[in-house]
């Protein structure tokens, strides 16, 4: 019998990268399945940008492969790219454009269908109470409305794989929680989440894995429940974790 192997979803095999003179990644391997919400943790520092960074192509590993649904980033970088809806840590919006003429731009930089894709854009718009404001400069937003307007575009791009520096970073509770909606109806239709965060608690009611960075290693990879058990905290605690690993060294509590 023929050996299946399932590379579908996101593989990280042996990376190491990192900037010119500083290599942060050392050799570190993770995956992301299909329909999977997976969550980088770590302190600042610990490489979790540098991870994203190199998944979306900004930056050249120095060993190692990065595959997204059996394509190689290295090999085929744009068919690669064209499966991945990015939202940074800070938003980046065009200040010239409205709002509406952003998202339309973003439709047609992904080769979607302006007429078939607007009413889910105006959906989403809805969902961050949003859809009156099409007509506004980014000028004319706030934090928390600049970060709606990353959430929306990305959102709409149905992406088989879905990037998030922070979703919550700004937002009120109302859009966390249609941020947590949206994670999760993304992952139920099959698409990939991969984020990060430093809310661990708040994480363990979405996220189906943890993936735990220091120094550029990966320490830990598996549920909520398994990080809990593992270091022996409760789920409701794990906002403690970083403290525990501190105080003892994360060596020590492995
Ligand atoms: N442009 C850069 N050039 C050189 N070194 C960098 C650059 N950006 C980040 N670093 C270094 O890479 C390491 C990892 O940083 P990274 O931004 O990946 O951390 P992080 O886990 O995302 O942290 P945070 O929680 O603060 O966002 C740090 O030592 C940082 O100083």
């Amino acid at each position: 019998m023929p050996v299946i192997i399932d590379d579908m979803g996101l593989n990280i095999e042996n990376l190491s990268g990192g900037y010119a003179g500083n290599t942060v990644l050392k050799n570190i391997s993770l995956a992301v399945a299909d329909g999977e919400i997976v969550a980088l943790i770590g302190l600042n520092g610990a490489g979790k940008s540098t991870t994203i960074n190199h998944v979306i192509g900004e930056l050249r590993p120095k060993q190692g492969t990065i595959t997204l649904n059996d394509i190689q980033l290295a090999n085929e970088p744009t068919a690669f790219k064209s499966q991945i809806a990015y939202i940074p840590e800070q938003p980046i919006l065009y200040e010239e454009l409205t709002l509406g003429e952003h998202l339309h731009l973003m439709l047609a930089a992904h080769e979607m269908d302006d007429s078939t894709s607007w009413d889910h854009a105006l959906a989403l718009l809805k969902v961050f109470r949003l859809e009156d404001k099409l007509h506004w400069l980014p000028i004319h937003f706030s934090k928390g409305m600049r970060q709606k307007v990353m959430l929306v575009s990305a959102f709409m791009l149905d992406a088989p794989l879905l990037i998030v520096d922070e979703p919550f970073l700004g937002l009120d509770t109302l859009a966390q929680k249609a941020v947590t909606n949206l994670l999760r109806q993304q992952a139920k239709a099959g698409r990939s989440v991969l984020m990060t965060t430093h809310l661990l608690a708040s994480a363990t009611q979405f996220v189906d894995k943890f993936i735990v960075l220091h120094d550029g290693h990966v320490y830990f990879e598996g549920s909520p429940k398994a990080l809990a058990q593992k270091y022996g905290l409760p789920m409701t605690q794990l906002d403690d974790f970083f403290d525990l690993i501190q105080g003892a060294g994360i060596d020590d509590v492995k």
